[in-house]
């Protein structure tokens, strides 16, 4: 496997030793995108499914193929394309709710939201561990956004006002409410239509040269 490379950093109290995964942005691969829906469609037919036992055989024979296929092209995390690539719809991560049309200015970030099957909870409401993921997601971006140094989730308080549809298009804004330090505040509201689904509180530390 590829190595990510070391580099020395000052951090103004004099140098420390910092990894730092400087990332080479991989190069998209023509269809990687294409590769990426699919997976999101498999894991919405997956979960929306009631398979009889031979369609299930066949369905994990091809989905063994599939991983065996991959295993050689495994490589280390500052060499992969999934959740890292930004030209990509949902940097091209499945785990992701589908996130598009990201509007932004340097205090308020707006955008569209899709929750599949695949994110059902019940009665056609969203997994409630599927909102701090996607607040996780779209803050967390916010807060590293126009070349600031990386900053990591101390808190996401997360206030569900009523119900989140799964399958069907909603719209999240997020704002950069204030940097103190090495604090960065942000809060956010997913709606359907109208109707707020959820609100968040967040707090995203910037880390330390050297810090995990
Ligand atoms: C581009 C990428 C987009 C995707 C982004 C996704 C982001 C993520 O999901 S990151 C993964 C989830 N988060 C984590 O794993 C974080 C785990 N925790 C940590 O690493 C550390 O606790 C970390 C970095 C948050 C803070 O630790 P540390 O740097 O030691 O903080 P520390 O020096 O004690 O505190 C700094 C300040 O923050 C405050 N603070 C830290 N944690 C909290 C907290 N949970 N609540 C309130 N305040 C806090 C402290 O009180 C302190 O404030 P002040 O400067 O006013 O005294």
């Amino acid at each position: 496997m590829e190595q990510a490379t070391m580099a020395t950093v000052s951090d103004g109290e004099g140098l420390s030793s910092c990894r730092q995964n400087r990332r080479q942005p991989p190069a998209v691969p023509t269809g990687y995108a294409e590769m990426i829906e699919a997976v999101r469609l498999l894991q919405d037919r997956i979960a929306a499914a009631a398979p009889d036992e031979e369609l299930i055989a066949a369905v994990t024979r091809d989905l063994t193929h599939a991983a065996e296929l991959l295993a050689p092209a495994e490589r280390e995390e500052a060499f992969r394309i999934s959740g890292f690539s930004e030209e990509l719809p949902g940097n091209g991560s499945a785990l992701i709710p589908l996130v598009w049309d990201v509007v932004s200015d340097a205090s308020v970030r707006r955008g569209r939201v899709r929750f599949g099957s695949f994110h059902l909870g019940e009665n056609g409401a969203a997994h409630g561990g599927t909102i701090p993921l996607l607040f996780d997601e779209v803050l967390g971006r916010f807060a590293n956004s126009d070349g600031r140094a990386s900053a990591r989730t101390a808190y996401l308080h997360v206030d569900y006002r009523s119900v989140t549809p799964v399958e069907k298009d909603l719209e999240f804004v997020v704002r950069f409410e204030r940097e103190e330090g090495r604090k960065r505040y942000m809060t956010g509201a997913l709606r359907d239509g109208e109707r707020v689904c959820a609100e968040v509180e967040g707090l995203f530390v910037q880390l330390r040269p050297g810090q995990p």
